[in-house]
C-alpha cells in the first residue's frame, strides 16, 4: 500500500476518465453481438495446483468492461502495490498495522511450508494434531461424560467469527457429517437463543465448546457460564466440567479462569483474525461434525487457493479479477452492495458468512496513515440462497433503481439427486436463466409484440425488463471440503485485495468496539427511573419505557 489514497493512483484518474465518457456505451447486448469470443475472454479455470479434482470455473463475462477497462483495473492493483502487499501478509509482516499484528490465516492451511517467521505459526500443526485426536475421540465414542455415556451433542457457543464460520461450514458440507451427532450454534446473548437450544441437550451426553479469541466477548462468557450452570444443576461435581467443556481461545488465562483446563483448551494466535479464523482451532465443531480428514481437506482446499493468489498473473488472478470487478462498480458506477447468491441450499449461510467476512473488514473511512477516504470503501454484503431469493428480493435486482452486481454460484451435480435430478435441473436452469434475464433483458419492442396492440402504455413499461445488470458465475463439479475450502479463500483474497487498493487496514474492528462500551454503561442504568443518567431524551425515553412495561 504506497500510503496513496486510492482516487491519487493514475489508473483510477483514468477509469474515472474512462467511466465519465463510455459508461453509457458499455451495453451488454452489443458487447455480446460484437464478440462471439466473449465468454472464452471473460472466463477463468481455477484448478489447484495440489489437486486437479478441486476445479471452477468464473465466467465474469456479463460485467460492464471491455478488455482495455480490464487492463486498466488491473493497472490500479499493480500501481497499488497488491502483490507486493500480498507477499508481505503471506511472509508474516504486520500489515495490520492499528493492532501491530501479523494477518497469517494462510499459515493456519500451509502445508507447503511458505516460509513464515511469526510465534506460533511453528505450533500450527501441534493443535491440528490435537483436534484430530480430540475429534476422533468424541466420535468414536471413546470420549465419555460424567455418567459414562458417549457424546450425542455439541454446543458451540460463539459469536461473529466464533460462529458463523462453523455455521457456515458445517451447512455446506452437512453430507460429510456424521449424521449421529447434533451441532447446536448459540450465539446471541438474548437468552432465548441458550434455552431454546438446552431444551435439546442432555447434560450427560453434551459436549459443549466455548469459542472465543478473547475469551472476553461479554456475549460468549455470559452464555458459557449459564450453559456451565445448566450443566451443574444436574452434573453437581465441578470436577464433571472437565469432560463436558472445552475452549477454543488465545487466552489461556481467561479460559482456566473459567474453569476449563489448558488440556482441554485449543490454541490459536493473534494473527487468526476472528473472521477469518474458521481454518483455526474455532474450526474445532466443524472438525467433530464433518471428520478430522474432511476438515484437512477443507484446509487444503484454501491452501490451493493460497498458492494461486500467491502466484497466478494478475489476469489469471481470480481473486485479484473479482476484487477489481467489485471496484469497479462500488467506486465508479456508486453500486452500495453487492449481492451472494449461491444456488446451492447448503450453501444458505455464505453470505452470512461474508457479511462479517467483508464488512468488518472493509466497513471503514480512514486509511491505514489515517486520511479519511473520499471514495466508498466496502460494500453492503448481502443474499440467499436460490431460487429463494427469487421470490423475495429479483424484483428489485430486474427492474429496481439500483445496481446491484451479483454473483452466482452453483455446483454441476447435487449431493441430492432425487426424482432423477430433476430437482437440480430445475435449479440450475434458474441459475443459467437469472444472470440472462439480468444482463439482456427485454425490450419494450419484446413486451409489445408478447401484449398486443391493445395493452396500455403504463402495462408495457412495467413489463420491460432494461438488463445491462452485471454479474459473475462461479460453477463446480460438487461441493466438496476442498472446493468449499478454494471458493472461501477467494473471497478472503478478494477482500485483502479490495482493502489494499483503498488504502485501508481490512484486519482491525475498532468500529465494534463503542456500541460495546456504551451498553455496558447502560447495563448499569437499567433498574430503575432514577439510575438512568448521562443520555440524550431518546435513549433516556426509550430505557424508560423498557422500565415501566417490563415483567421480568
Ligand atoms: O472470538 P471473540 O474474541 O469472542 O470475538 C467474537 C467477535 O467479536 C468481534 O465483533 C470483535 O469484538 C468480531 O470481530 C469477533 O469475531
Amino acid at each position: 500500500m504506497s500510503g496513496k489514497l486510492a482516487t491519487e493512483y493514475s489508473a483510477w484518474q483514468k477509469l474515472q476518465h474512462i467511466y465519465d465518457s463510455e459508461h453509457s456505451k458499455l451495453v451488454l447486448k452489443e458487447l455480446f453481438a460484437q464478440d462471439p469470443q466473449r465468454f472464452q475472454k471473460f472466463s477463468r479455470e481455477f484448478v489447484s495446483p495440489d489437486d486437479p479434482s478441486v476445479t471452477f470455473l468464473l465466467d465474469f463475462s456479463k460485467n460492464l468492461i471491455t478488455e482495455p477497462i480490464l487492463n486498466t483495473l488491473l493497472d490500479l492493483i499493480r500501481e497499488a502495490q497488491v502483490e507486493t502487499y500480498r507477499d508481505k501478509m503471506f511472509a508474516g509482516e504486520h500489515i495490520n498495522t492499528s493492532e501491530d499484528r501479523a494477518v497469517l490465516h494462510v499459515a493456519l492451511r500451509n502445508f507447503d511450508d511458505f516460509k513464515i517467521s511469526e510465534a506460533g505459526v511453528d505450533e500450527v500443526a501441534k493443535v491440528l494434531a490435537h483436534i484430530k485426536e480430540f475429534t476422533e475421540a468424541v466420535r468414536s465414542g471413546a470420549w465419555k461424560g460424567y455418567t459414562g455415556k458417549t457424546i450425542k451433542t455439541i454446543v458451540n457457543i460463539g459469536i461473529g467469527g466464533s460462529d458463523l464460520g462453523p455455521v457456515m461450514v458445517t451447512e455446506a458440507l452437512k453430507p460429510y457429517a456424521k449424521r449421529d451427532l447434533d451441532a447446536h450454534f448459540v450465539s446471541n446473548i438474548d437468552g432465548t437463543h441458550l434455552a431454546e437450544t438446552l431444551r435439546l441437550c442432555d447434560p450427560e451426553t453434551t459436549l459443549f465448546i466455548i469459542a472465543s479469541k478473547t475469551f472476553t466477548t461479554q456475549e460468549t462468557i455470559t452464555n458459557a457460564t449459564s450453559a456451565r450452570d445448566w450443566f451443574l444443576a444436574a452434573a453437581k461435581d465441578k470436577a464433571h466440567v472437565a469432560k463436558h467443556f472445552v475452549a477454543l481461545s488465545t487466552n489461556t488465562k481467561a479460559v482456566t479462569a473459567f474453569g476449563i483446563s489448558e488440556e482441554n483448551m485449543f490454541q490459536f494466535w493473534d494473527w487468526v483474525g476472528g473472521r477469518y479464523s474458521l481454518w483455526s482451532a474455532i474450526g474445532l465443531s466443524i472438525a467433530l461434525v464433518i471428520g478430522y480428514d474432511n476438515f484437512e481437506q477443507l484446509l487444503r482446499g484454501a491452501h490451493g487457493m493460497d498458492k494461486h493468489f500467491k502466484t497466478a498473473p494478475l489476469e489469471q488472478n481470480l481473486p485479484v479479477l473479482l476484487a477489481v470487478l467489485g471496484i469497479w462498480y462500488n467506486d465508479f458506477y456508486g453500486a452500495q452492495t453487492h449481492v451472494l447468491l449461491p444456488y446451492d441450499q447448503y450453501l444458505h449461510k455464505f453470505a452470512d458468512y461474508f457479511q462479517q467476512g467483508d464488512m468488518e473488514s472493509n466497513g471503514k473511512f480512514v486509511t491505514k496513515d489515517g486520511r479519511r477516504v473520499s471514495y466508498q470503501t466496502g460494500p453492503i454484503i448481502w443474499g440467499a440462497a436460490g431460487t429463494n431469493g427469487q421470490h423475495s428480493f429479483y424484483q428489485l435486482l430486474h427492474q429496481g433503481t439500483k445496481l446491484v452486481p451479483a454473483d452466482f454460484l452453483a455446483p454441476a451435480t447435487t449431493h441430492n439427486p432425487i426424482a432423477n435430478s430433476l430437482h437440480h435441473r430445475i435449479l440450475l436452469s434458474n441459475f443459467f436463466a437469472q444472470p440472462e434475464a439480468l444482463a439482456f433483458g427485454k425490450t419494450e419492442e419484446e413486451v409489445r409484440k408478447e401484449l398486443g396492440p391493445n395493452a396500455s402504455e403504463p402495462l408495457v413499461k412495467s413489463k420491460v425488463f432494461e438488463g445491462n445488470r452485471p454479474s459473475n458465475s462461479i460453477m463446480f463439479p460438487v461441493l466438496t471440503p476442498a472446493t468449499l475450502g478454494a471458493l472461501i479463500a477467494l473471497y478472503e483474497h478478494k477482500i485483502f485485495t479490495q482493502g489494499v487498493v483503498w488504502g485501508i487496514n481490512s484486519f482491525d474492528q475498532m468500529g465494534v468496539e463503542l456500541g460495546k462500551v456504551l451498553a455496558k454503561n447502560i447495563l448499569a442504568q437499567l433498574g430503575k427511573p432514577a439510575d438512568v443518567a448521562g443520555h440524550d431524551s431518546s435513549t433516556t425515553g426509550l430505557i424508560h419505557y423498557y422500565q415501566k412495561h417490563r415483567k421480568e
